[in-house]
């Protein structure tokens, strides 16, 4: 293969608040039934990429659990397969992962035994379909040192949680600002880089010679007059999901029609993580519109604009109404709630009401005791 696949998984930010106390953005779960790290690595179990490293070390327990077997993304060959990587106290080394090329800096004996000409660099929160190989030839075409996705945002978009790409007539970069607070551009890096193998490691070794530890602002940006580096623009569907507000609309996303039949109708597929769970179950008096519900629901009450995750209890005479109740919650009867995230594992008790804003969703966190149903 020509390509190992690096999947960026470890990283932390206030901005999922509440959401992130439990698990890493990359754990987090999209579409009733996958988790976001599952979009990244179907495409590269897609893409043919067969040999992948997970760097993970925020929170990482309900991660480490949903990687558990490579089969899920079929990595399992003899050639290949899924490799997670946690940050280890050695004698060399007595840090934790500083940054992203940090990161990869602490596991450059994984990148030097390799054999793969080129590195594949992709993030664990974005949720995506793309081909790398597509991305791999442009590369190898334009003779780029680094290649970088993007997409360009609707003029409304809020562009300062992502890096601002200016580019000339042949797509190269000639300029790149990080996150910055407010800008005209809107051709944003999705977070997706390809580069030679030989390449990566020497970059790696000279930031770390000068304690430079950000694979963006540290190589991506410092290089950017000494490099060729090239954007390969895409124009479908990319959400990155790192804040509260992006993982709601993601999610609610997949209520759409098309956004629904192109990650789940249309080849490749996505893959993730099988749990074998009876189906949902709808009883006399339950009310179901435009809702994804997942396997190993009941539902009794009314239910409308809502993605519930797996095992979710919705008890008589409640209403749950363009909101996400994520797996394993109890909903007590007569409960209304409206523009919420439901945090997972918890019980709401009867006669309760949570109501949000649409642009200021409600995270509801109850720490009540599961009541007998
Ligand atoms: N110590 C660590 N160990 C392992 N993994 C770690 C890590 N620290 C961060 N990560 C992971 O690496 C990826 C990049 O994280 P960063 O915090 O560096 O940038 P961010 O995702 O905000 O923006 C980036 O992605 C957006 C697109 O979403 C671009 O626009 C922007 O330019 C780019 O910096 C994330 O998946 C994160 O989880």
């Amino acid at each position: 293969m020509r390509a190992l696949g690096i999947v960026l998984a470890g990283g932390n930010n206030n901005k999922m608040r509440e959401l992130s106390h439990k698990r890493a953005i990359a754990a987090m779960p999209i579409a009733g039934s996958y988790r976001s790290i599952d979009f990244v690595l179907s495409n590269m179990s897609n893409s043919h990429v067969q040999k992948v490293a997970v760097f993970t070390q925020y929170n990482a327990k309900s991660l480490n659990e949903h990687l558990n077997s490579s089969k899920w993304w079929d990595f399992g060959r003899k050639q290949g397969g899924l490799f997670v990587f946690t940050p280890t106290i050695t004698v060399d080394n007595s840090f934790w992962y500083r940054g992203t090329a940090d990161t990869m800096y602490q596991n450059i004996n994984y990148l030097k035994s390799s054999h793969e000409p080129y590195v594949i660099i992709a993030s664990g929160d974005g949720v995506y379909k793309l081909d790398y190989n597509k991305v791999l030839e442009y590369h190898i075409d334009k003779k780029a040192d680094i290649t970088v996705v993007c997409k360009e945002l609707d003029e409304e978009d809020d562009t300062s949680r992502f890096g601002v790409i200016k580019t000339d007539a042949d797509n190269r970069i000639t300029d790149f600002e990080e996150k910055p607070l407010k800008s005209a551009d809107k051709k944003v890096s999705i977070g997706v880089y390809v580069i030679r193998r030989r390449l990566l490691i020497e970059l790696l070794e000279r930031s770390a010679e000068e304690d430079r530890y950000d694979f963006v602002k540290d190589i991506v940006i410092r290089y950017k007059n000494v490099k060729k580096i090239y954007t390969y623009p895409i124009e479908t569907y990319w959400s990155n999901i790192a804040s509260v507000e992006a993982y709601y609309k993601t999610n609610m996303d997949f209520l759409d029609k098309g956004v629904r039949d192109y990650f789940f109708k249309q080849y490749p597929d996505v893959y993730s993580k099988i749990d074998d769970l009876p189906p949902a179950k709808y009883n006399q008096g339950s009310l179901v519109r435009n809702s994804i519900i997942s396997s190993g629901c009941i539902v009794n009450g009314r239910i409308e604009n809502s993605v519930i995750f797996k095992k979710v209890y919705i008890g008589n005479n409640c209403t749950v109404k363009n909101s996400i109740i994520l797996n394993d919650v109890h909903i007590g009867d007569n409960t209304y709630i409206e523009n919420c995230i439901v945090e997972s594992r918890d019980t709401i008790r009867s006669n309760s009401t949570y109501v949000g804003d649409t642009d200021n969703v409600k995270i509801v966190i109850e720490r009540n005791e599961r009541y007998l149903m």
